[in-house]
């Protein structure tokens, strides 16, 4: 039974940096649970409103259904009692629904609701779609425009109406005009939130779209410098965002953008530098090369972002 109503999550996630925990492996690619336990209680130690267990940063695309239970199971256990974990809804309808069961079996306080594999498919599609996951639970729902999955303004005003427990809208897209239509259609019924790669690329310019906090990747290795990145985004404060910027992201843009699919292992290699490790990234990804993880590492230090504390 979920703690949080729909719109108490809602309230409690749309003022607060959300984060999306990497999934610990072991060197031979099995659920590392112990060192996941170990990293989702250190994550949320801090000051996050929120944690996405089974994600894309979580590589949940790389996770068996039961996998994914386990993981969110995992992570509802370790996380801070004040500290929601919502879990992914991914694959076929089918499949989706049955994420969305088990999360709430598991405590899951909501569910962000990922594309669907592989096919295309138009609004009639992903409406039925996200119909099926929305009645099939009572967690509250997130849905994420990404890949196949592109909601129009009136698919979302729709699904909005019909479902009291839809409650936000996360885009990895970043086309203006679409965010500037979804935001006029539904406004204050939904929460925003960013999750292009690197969420803090964008956050300053996305909060004039209505999209009020992000999900922090950089959170997983770097938390302090993520939540006073936030704090600098909701403060408004232009020349703090430039300074970090030029920093600390724009640099580890550079590294991450040299291998496709290092959004998530450049993460991990981050966990790696900073001592606390959590394995390896499972295929289709691939790790850092050996010059790419001494470059992080060397940025990390000279951008004096290293956690200040690596135990809960
Ligand atoms: O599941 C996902 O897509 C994410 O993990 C999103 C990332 O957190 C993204 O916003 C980022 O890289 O900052």
């Amino acid at each position: 039974m979920a703690r949080f109503t729909p719109a108490e999550l809602a309230a409690h996630l749309k003022d607060g940096l959300l984060s999306f925990p990497v999934t610990a492996f072991t060197a031979d690619l099995a659920f590392d649970e112990a060192a996941y336990r170990a990293h989702v209680e250190w994550q949320s130690s801090y000051d996050v409103a929120g944690l996405f267990a089974a994600g894309g940063t979580g590589e949940g695309f790389s996770l068996t259904p039961a996998e994914s239970a386990a993981v969110v199971r995992a992570a509802v256990e370790s996380s801070r009692p004040e500290v929601p974990v919502l879990a992914s809804a991914g694959g076929a309808t089918w499949q989706a629904v049955a994420n969305a069961e088990a999360a709430e079996a598991a405590g899951a306080e909501g569910l962000l609701v990922l594309p669907p594999y592989l096919t295309e498919c138009d609004q009639e599609g992903l409406e039925a779609h996200v119909d099926a996951i929305a009645s099939a639970t009572s967690l509250a729902i997130i849905v994420y425009n990404r890949g196949n999955a592109i909601y129009s303004a009136e698919t979302v005003a729709r699904l909005a109406d019909r479902h009291e427990n839809f409650i936000g809208f996360k885009d990895a897209i970043g086309d203006i005009e679409h965010l500037a239509k979804v935001y006029a259609r539904n406004g204050d019924r939904l929460f925003y939130l960013g999750g292009l790669p690197t969420a803090e690329t964008f956050a300053l310019p996305l909060l004039q779209m209505g999209m009020s906090t992000y999900s922090s990747a950089l959170f997983n290795f770097v938390p302090e410098f993520a939540l006073d990145f936030y704090r600098d985004v909701r403060a408004q404060d232009r020349a703090a965002v430039t300074e970090k910027l030029t920093r600390f992201v724009l640099p580890y843009l550079e590294i991450r953008d040299r291998g496709r699919g290092y959004g998530v292992s450049i993460v991990k290699a981050g966990l790696r530098a900073v001592g606390r490790d959590a394995g390896p990234v499972r295929p289709p990804l691939h790790d850092l090369r050996k010059t790419e993880f001494a470059d992080l590492s060397a940025l990390i230090e000279t951008a004096g972002v290293a956690p200040e504390r690596i135990a809960a």
